[in-house]
């Protein structure tokens, strides 16, 4: 992952809060010269925010945020569809205030007319990130922009799609490392979006807080296993090729972007807890306790698909998910994954309404989540356990400049 992430100098949301903030935390302490004196102190100075509050991610570059950030502790996923009779115009005002309100957030600043749910905290790490859908093209009168690239995705066998949980003309993925931050961008922009488009899903994810471990650690999924060790790494050579659409891709508006595929998993987690430990990680490939696959080493040592052990057999077995998902066989196929943990409650069945908002990011899906689902769904011994139940797939454009918006090159070009 990239080290964009910088502590942030500026906490002007908390110093918005001004008197009326002040008021309040005079009013704890107030009724002796301390409380003067802590009510003074907190309209002047503040104490400075945590590390984790401080972080700010920069909204304008030449990526969007959220792709190669470190991951966040708490995610939403929105999807719009624009409304009817909302045309181009009106679509680039929406991202244009989308933006707009993006930068201010990310900064940790409060927009005009802010609801205060952030009040006292710091940018913490907040990212969001815009894509657009198949559908939008047709509706904004832009259908002649439209990337090949966002062909609807093949039927898989093991899909059990929901079609209102699925695609949309407009995705919002906002993360942040505090829930009140994560939301407080929500609300914001969900309000912004008016009577322009309308909410079509939400997902609403979560990883590890930060310093939950003792030193920094590879996440873990619901089903306890260490997830996202074998990543593409921004330092290997065909990283950008791998995830981001080259200069010269087509479209033009898309040069420097990325696709997002987004699929809800839903964990059969009473099957998979009934499995012995031993079972559980031969389904993977990798030990539970650590990562490390089952053919040798640490978690970031190489996994060796032709290992065989004492009695000749494969260390990491035929249909263990590392074999199957890995590029080696799939002809180099590969993506970023960069997932949120979620759980809705609990179904009428008793179980768990709980799995994984997958999210891959790659150049082209037809080179990255396609053909490695196809072979999953053919024969992975992890899908027994899964149900992918939502699917949506979005181009998201290049990041931004100081005074543009995301998309402006496809809405204005
Ligand atoms: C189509 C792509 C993939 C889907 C869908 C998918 C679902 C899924 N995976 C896990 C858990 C793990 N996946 C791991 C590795 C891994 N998974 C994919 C692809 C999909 N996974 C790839 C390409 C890889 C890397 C393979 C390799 O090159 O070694 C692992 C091992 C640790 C790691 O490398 O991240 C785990 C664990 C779940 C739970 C899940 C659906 C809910
Ligand atoms: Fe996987």
């Amino acid at each position: 992952m990239t080290t964009e992430q910088a502590p942030s100098s500026g906490i002007s949301r908390r110093r918005l809060l001004g008197s009326a903030g002040a008021a309040g935390a005079a009013g704890l302490v107030a009724g002796g010269a301390a409380g003067a004196y802590a009510s003074e102190a907190t309209r002047d100075a503040p104490a400075p925010l945590s590390s984790l509050g401080a972080t700010a991610v920069p909204f304008h570059g030449r990526r969007q945020p959220g792709i190669t950030t470190p991951l966040q502790a708490h995610g939403h996923l929105l999807a719009f569809d624009l409304a009817p009779g909302a045309n181009r115009k009106a679509a680039a005002a929406l991202l244009r205030r989308w933006s707009r309100t993006a930068k201010e957030l990310m900064a940790g600043e409060a927009p005009p007319d802010d609801t205060g749910i952030a009040l006292d905290a710091g940018p913490s790490s907040l990212t969001v990130t815009f894509g657009f859908g198949r559908t939008f093209f047709g509706k904004a009168g832009v259908e002649d922009q439209r990337p090949e690239a966002l062909a609807p995705l093949p039927d898989f066998v093991s899909d059990a799609l929901d079609p209102k949980r699925s695609n949309g003309d407009l995705w919002i993925q906002i993360a942040a490392d505090d829930a009140l931050v994560a939301f407080h961008a929500l609300r914001a922009l969900q309000r912004e979006a008016a009577d322009t488009a309308r909410l079509r899903w939400q997902m609403n994810g979560f990883n590890r807080s930060p310093g939950a471990t003792g030193r920094p650690m590879t996440t873990r999924n619901l089903m306890g296993q260490i997830d996202g060790t074998n990543n593409p790494k921004p330092a290997d050579d065909d990283f950008e090729r791998r995830i981001f659409v080259p200069e010269r891709g087509e479209p033009a508006w898309m040069a420097g972007g990325s696709y997002a595929v987004v699929r809800r998993i839903r964990m059969l987690l009473d099957s998979w807890d009934h499995l012995s430990l031993e079972r559980q990680e031969k389904v993977v490939g990798r030990r539970k306790s650590d990562g490390a696959p089952l053919s040798g080493g640490t978690e970031t040592t190489p996994v060796q698909l032709d290992k065989v052990d004492k009695n000749g057999a494969l260390a990491i077995a035929g249909a263990a998910h590392v074999r199957v998902a890995a590029p080696a066989s799939n002809q180099g196929a590969a993506m970023l994954r960069r997932p949120f943990s979620y759980h809705d409650g609990f179904r009428d069945d008793g179980a768990p309404d709980a799995g994984l908002l997958f999210i891959a990011w790659q150049a082209d899906p037809m080179k990255g989540f396609v053909p490695v689902q196809r072979k999953l769904d053919l024969g992975d011994d992890l899908s027994r356990f899964l149900r992918h139940e939502a699917s949506a797939l979005f181009a998201v454009p290049p990041g931004c400049a100081p005074g543009e918006y995301v998309g402006q090159a496809l809405l204005e070009g």
